[in-house]
């Protein structure tokens, strides 16, 4: 299903849930949208699903207008399938009951399917490995087991969009990492367009095709979870995917010198003109390096932490604390003097060229 989001605007009495959001979505893409809480990803997941009406602008699915100030089409008129975190499954159905269910009474379930019921039950259970837990209660199921019946019951008929909302946030860290995998599976499997809305980041970035990160109600940034992570356009995404450190220093000829200090000179090929304009270079915890001594920013070890393959140090350069991520073993310590650098490779990043993202080059005169 393609959606096209014009200009819409949510207001609740005086709070601007949503403010003039515009954006699209292709069919058979998986979108995340990603925002800390009270942002508006489930007020803007109510309004895509049919439960909320805009304030303004409106929302088309497949070229037909579904949602605008004066009429919506209600959740049970869509043909979409809906994942919550809380699971949501009917406590007196067994897990095959639960994924027959939208297969008797879904209004849009294709005739194909119709004919063939059971069979879909069972197709949709071993998509899921649950077929050796068909008769089971929702009671007997642990917290995985009830995500994949809410997800089978999701995908069974077929829905042309599937919304899900955290779905994956009350499970422990294991199980979210096999669900993520299982998500991906399905999605791959069915096609069906995804959008799906999370405040975590590492599952935005490991799941979706496109991530809209959203803040106070607006979209700061659009774009592929590379493009987010890499390029990311505003302080906010730059802080809030991936901890950027935001440098602080003055652009001259495309080369950024770091809290301006002339003798100091890093080339880092992209970076939004936001940050340009503004004297500053976001910098990725991975894209510094420490030495003992070079031609870099003297700092102070304030912390360190072992991470397994890295070790996180936390560097006093003035009066800026940075985060940097160094290969483990760790071989500074605590109150040690180490210069700070910007990493080889990053002078050497290839030039982006997706379409949507205003990127420059920092060589471009500015
Ligand atoms: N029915 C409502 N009436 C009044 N205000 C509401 C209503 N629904 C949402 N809001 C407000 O709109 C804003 C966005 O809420 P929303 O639930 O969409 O955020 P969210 O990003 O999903 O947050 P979370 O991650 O905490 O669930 C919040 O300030 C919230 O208090």
């Amino acid at each position: 299903m393609n959606i096209q989001l014009s200009g819409v605007t949510k207001e609740f009495g005086k709070t601007a849930a949503l403010s003039s959001v515009d954006a699209n979505v292709k069919d058979g893409e998986f979108i995340a949208i990603l925002g800390p809480s009270g942002c508006g990803k489930t007020t803007l997941l109510r309004l895509l699903a049919g439960f909320e009406s805009p304030t303004e602008g409106y929302i088309e699915m497949d070229d037909k207008q579904v949602a605008a100030p004066y009429g919506v089409i209600p959740p049970e008129k869509r043909n979409i399938g809906m994942v919550f975190q809380s699971f949501a499954l009917w406590p007196h159905l067994t897990v095959q009951e639960q994924i027959r269910f939208p297969l008797l009474h879904h209004k849009f379930v294709p005739s194909s399917i119709k004919k063939r019921k059971e069979a879909r039950t069972q197709e949709v259970l071993e998509l899921v490995n649950l077929t050796n837990m068909a008769e089971r209660m929702p009671h007997e199921l642990s917290g995985g087991q009830k995500q994949r019946v809410a997800l089978a019951r999701a995908v069974a008929a077929q829905p042309s969009l599937l919304l899900m909302d955290e779905p994956l946030s009350s499970l422990d860290a294991e199980l979210r990492m096999e669900m993520r995998h299982e998500i991906q599976r399905i999605h791959r499997h069915t096609q069906t367009t995804v959008i799906y809305v999370t405040h975590d980041q590492s599952e935005a970035l490991a799941m979706a095709d496109r991530i809209i990160v959203m803040k106070d109600g607006a979209v700061e940034q659009i774009g592929s979870p590379e493009t987010i992570y890499r390029f990311p356009q505003t302080e906010f995404v730059a802080s809030f995917v991936g901890k950027a450190n935001l440098v602080p220093g003055f652009w001259k000829k495309g080369v950024f010198h770091p809290n301006g200090n002339d003798m100091v000179a890093w080339e880092k090929r992209e970076v939004a003109p936001y940050f340009m304009k503004r004297g500053v270079m976001p910098v990725r915890p991975e894209e510094f390096c420490l030495k003992k001594a070079g031609n870099g920013l003297t700092g102070r070890v304030e912390n360190v932490q072992f991470q397994g393959r890295d070790v996180q140090y936390t560097i006093l350069v003035g009066k800026d604390c940075w985060t940097v991520y160094h290969p483990a073993p760790g071989e500074f310590r605590i109150g040690e003097q180490v210069v700070v650098e910007l990493a080889k490779e990053q002078s050497a990043l290839r030039t982006h060229t997706e379409g949507h993202d205003n990127i420059i080059s920092s060589t471009s005169s500015i």
